[in-house]
C-alpha cells in the first residue's frame, strides 16, 4: 500500500500558510488491511481510518458517481485497483488535488501547482457538479485566499451557475451549509463569499432572507478589520435589513447556533439605534443596553460599540464601552440593602445605571 498526504495540508504548505488537519489517501489497501494495522474505522459510508496514535485522517483511494439528488446519491467504489490519479480527479479544486508521498514528491497530474503560481480557483473535472456543497467551498475558499490574489477560473463560475439553478443547493444540509459560512466569517474577506455567491445565482436558493447591498458588503468588510469576533460579524449582516426581514425563518433554515442567533437579534431589534446619525445619548445607551441584554452579557458591550462605530464612523459617541461597563457595575444588590422592594428596585437601577453613562460618557 501507498500512503499520500493531500487535500488541504499540501496546498497550504505551498502557499507558505500554517498548516492544519492532515489528511492521507491509501492506495492499494482494504478495509481489513487498515484493520488489522491498528487503525480504527470512522464512518460508514467513505472508508475513512483513524491513525491508531497520530488520530490523523487515512481514507482509502476511491472514485465516487452521482446517482440520485441530494447527498444520499453516491457510489463510491474503494477497489485496490483504484489509482492516486483517479482519487484526485474525484475532488473538487485543482490547488486541493495536489498529493505528496513519503519522500515529499508532488504528485499533481491536474496542475495544482501552476493553478496555485496563477491565483486560480479552478475546479478539477465535469465531476464538480455532482457536489452542490462545493459552490459554498469555493466560495469559502474564495474569501479565504482573495488577499493572496486568487480569483475563481470563468469555467468554474459557470459550472457554480449551473448547479445554483439545478436547485441541488436546496438539499443540502443545514449544518454543511453552516459550516462553510462560519468558515467563510473567520476569513480575511467574508464579503467575498458573498459576493461570489450572488454572482453565480447562489445565494438566493441559499440565503433568500438575507437582503444584501453594497452598504452592507461595506459594513462587514469593516467589521471584519477591527474584530475577528464571528458572531459580530454574522450579527452586522442585520443591520440594514429591512422590517420584513424574517430573522427567524433565516436562523431555522441556517440552524444558527444560539450565540450567532442571540447577537442577529439583539442587532436587529437594535438596528434603529446603531445605525442612529446622531451622537447617542445616555438615554439611548440605556436603551440600547436595555434591548440587547447587555448587564447580562457583558461581551455585548464591545460587540455592539464595534458595530455602531463601522455603522455611523463619523459619529463621535464618546466612551461608550467605558460608560456601558460603569452601568453595568451597578449591583442591584446595594439597592435592595437601601430598603428598596419590588419595581421600585427596577427604576432605581435604571437610574442609577442611566447616571453612571453620564458619568461615563462625560
Ligand atoms: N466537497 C468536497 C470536500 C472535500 N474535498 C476534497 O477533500 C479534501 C479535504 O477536505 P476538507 O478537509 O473539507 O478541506 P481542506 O481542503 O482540507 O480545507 P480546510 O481544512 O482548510 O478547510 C479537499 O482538499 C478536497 O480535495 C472535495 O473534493 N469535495
Amino acid at each position: 500500500m501507498d500512503i499520500y498526504l493531500v487535500g488541504g495540508a499540501v496546498r497550504d504548505q505551498l502557499l507558505g500558510c500554517p498548516v492544519g488537519d492532515k489528511d492521507y489517501v491509501v492506495v492499494g489497501a482494504t478495509p481489513e488491511q487498515m484493520l488489522q494495522l491498528g487503525y480504527q474505522q470512522v464512518g460508514k459510508d467513505f472508508p475513512v481510518f483513524l491513525h491508531p496514535q497520530t488520530r490523523e485522517e487515512y481514507a482509502l483511494a476511491r472514485t465516487e458517481r452521482k446517482q440520485g439528488q441530494g447527498y444520499t446519491g453516491f457510489q463510491v467504489n474503494t477497489d485496490t485497483s483504484i489509482t492516486l490519479p483517479e482519487d484526485l480527479e474525484r475532488r473538487d479544486l485543482t490547488i486541493n488535488a495536489i498529493a505528496q508521498d513519503e519522500h515529499g514528491q508532488l504528485i499533481d497530474p491536474f496542475g495544482g501547482q501552476q493553478d496555485i503560481q496563477k491565483r486560480v480557483l479552478r475546479h478539477v473535472s465535469s465531476a464538480f457538479i455532482e457536489d452542490p456543497l462545493r459552490v459554498l467551498r469555493v466560495a469559502r475558499f474564495y474569501a479565504r485566499f482573495k488577499t493572496f490574489g486568487f480569483i475563481v477560473a470563468d469555467q468554474t463560475k459557470d459550472l457554480m451557475r449551473t448547479m445554483a439553478q439545478s436547485g441541488e443547493l436546496t438539499t443540502l444540509v443545514a449544518e454543511r451549509v453552516w459550516r462553510e459560512w462560519e468558515k467563510a466569517l473567520s476569513t480575511d474577506a467574508p464579503s467575498a463569499f458573498i459576493e461570489l455567491l450572488i454572482e453565480v445565482d447562489a445565494w438566493q436558493p441559499i440565503v433568500p432572507e438575507l437582503s444584501v447591498s453594497t452598504e452592507l458588503l461595506s459594513d462587514l468588510q469593516q467589521i471584519t478589520q477591527v474584530t475577528p469576533c464571528t458572531h459580530t460579524r454574522f450579527a452586522t449582516l442585520m443591520l440594514r435589513q429591512q422590517d420584513n426581514f424574517d430573522l427567524k425563518q433565516l436562523s431555522q433554515r441556517l440552524r444558527l447556533p444560539n450565540q450567532y442567533k442571540r447577537l442577529a437579534q439583539a442587532v436587529y431589534a437594535s438596528r434603529a439605534q446603531l445605525l442612529q446619525p446622531s451622537p447617542l445619548s445616555p438615554s439611548d445607551l440605556l436603551t440600547l443596553a436595555d434591548n440587547t441584554d447587555m448587564w447580562r452579557q457583558p461581551d455585548r458591550i464591545e460587540q455592539l460599540a464595534h458595530i455602531r462605530n463601522i455603522a455611523r464612523p463619523n459619529i463621535s459617541d464618546g466612551g461608550i464601552v467605558e460608560a456601558l461597563t460603569q452601568a453595568r457595575a451597578i449591583n442591584a444588590g446595594a439597592l435592595v440593602a437601601r430598603g428598596l422592594k419590588g419595581p421600585e428596585v427596577g427604576r432605581a437601577l435604571s437610574e442609577e445605571r442611566l447616571l453612571a453613562i453620564k458619568r461615563g460618557l462625560a
